[in-house]
């Protein structure tokens, strides 16, 4: 798939040299400055706004938990839905504090939800089949699963997106995800997901070595996608996908929404130039999965937070917003030297 490059070195040079001349030491807002910067490429303009951003929460369940690999039974991936459409789980609070619109999609929950505004229903079964006994999903339902986040997204408003997740065993699913299209040791990218303990934690690394095991052959990444699943993350790659091809600005959450990042960079390797990786997740795998996530395989990719942040479903995304509104406001609205009469340093 391709996704044109956004770099243009006319407008960069533009924005570099409009954020050089603000008021400040040269460089003195740091990453801030890089953002800006990033922000002014992807939205093609030096004085970038954010429009309507919109919170994309994308929940599903695995067959996989099942066989305890997650601290927390499989329920608790539909009761947090109600929670999110009831406004009270921590990324419906933060989203509200910003004022952001909030959509969570049932791609695959165990539940029969009530239709309600803030609710999307593109299930594609029950959670996804056990990928310790097959495949997760079937090649099909991949595809769908792909074609309902680009679809979402296509009809939602704005020009930036804060995508998250939801389900129980999702953790698992990341881990062989970043194994089987990186390559690292699967230990290296296994983590403790909701809180498991020692014990858990040996459980959880002995199975996915023989679900990875199990599917040698799926290293292509729409094949690992099937193989390990969920609904939830297919259908974010899709609308990684979509937001990257219309140019929105996709701030990234934690681990698990970054494994659908780097699907899709395996599609289409110009996506991350949209995306900004709001936190480095407490999840171990993190990490090394942002080392393959930077602008060009030299860079590994820097996230603007990391305060120990493992909670997903958005969280980590909504709370960085504030960071790209100031970028974009700084932009806009701070002085230059010229415009304040501020004596620049050589003068
Ligand atoms: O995003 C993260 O970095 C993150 C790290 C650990 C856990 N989670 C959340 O916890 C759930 C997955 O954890 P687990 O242990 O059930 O695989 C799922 O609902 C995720 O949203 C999320
Ligand atoms: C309570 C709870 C809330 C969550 N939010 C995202 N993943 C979660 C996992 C659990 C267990």
């Amino acid at each position: 798939m391709h996704i044109d490059d956004i770099h243009n070195p006319v407008l960069a040079a533009r924005l570099q040299h409009r954020i050089d001349r603000k008021t400040k030491p040269l460089g003195a807002l740091g990453r801030l400055e890089t953002l800006a910067l990033q922000l002014g490429l992807i939205l093609g303009s030096e004085t970038p706004q954010l429009r309507e951003a919109q919170v994309l929460v994308c929940a599903g369940d695995h067959g996989l938990a099942a066989r305890g690999v997650s601290a927390y039974p499989s329920d608790v991936t539909w009761q947090m839905v109600e929670n999110f459409l009831a406004g009270g789980a921590a990324v419906s609070v933060l989203a509200r504090q910003h004022g952001l619109a909030l959509t969570v999609v049932d791609c695959g929950v165990r539940h029969d939800f009530a239709p309600r505004p803030g609710l999307l229903s593109r299930k594609l079964g029950p959670g996804t089949a056990d990928s310790a006994q097959g495949p997760a999903m079937s090649a099909a339902q991949c595809e769908q699963a792909i074609a309902n986040g680009r679809a979402i997204v296509a009809q939602l408003p704005g020009n930036a997106v804060l995508l998250g997740e939801m389900g129980i065993g999702n953790t698992s699913a990341a881990s062989l995800l970043l194994a089987a299209l990186t390559g690292h040791p699967l230990a290296d990218c296994v983590g403790a997901g909701t809180g498991l303990d020692e014990a858990g934690m040996a459980r959880k690394r002995a199975l996915l070595a023989q679900v990875l095991e199990r599917h040698a052959g799926a290293r292509a990444p729409l094949e690992a996608l099937a193989a390990f699943g969920g609904f939830e993350i297919a259908t974010l790659v899709g609308a990684v996908l979509q937001a990257a091809a219309e140019r929105r600005v996709i701030v990234v959450d934690g681990f698990i929404s970054s494994a659908a990042v780097l699907v899709a960079t395996r599609l289409a390797p110009q996506v991350t130039q949209r995306c900004v990786f709001s936190h480095r997740s407490d999840e171990c795998g993190h990490g090394l999965m942002l080392r393959h996530l930077g602008p060009d395989p030299q860079t590994p990719a820097r996230a603007l937070l990391d305060m120990g942040l493992r909670l997903g479903e958005g969280s980590g995304a909504v709370l960085a917003w504030p960071l790209l509104q100031s970028a974009c406001a700084i932009l806009a609205e701070m002085a230059s030297f010229e415009s304040a009469g501020v004596s620049d340093k050589d003068s």
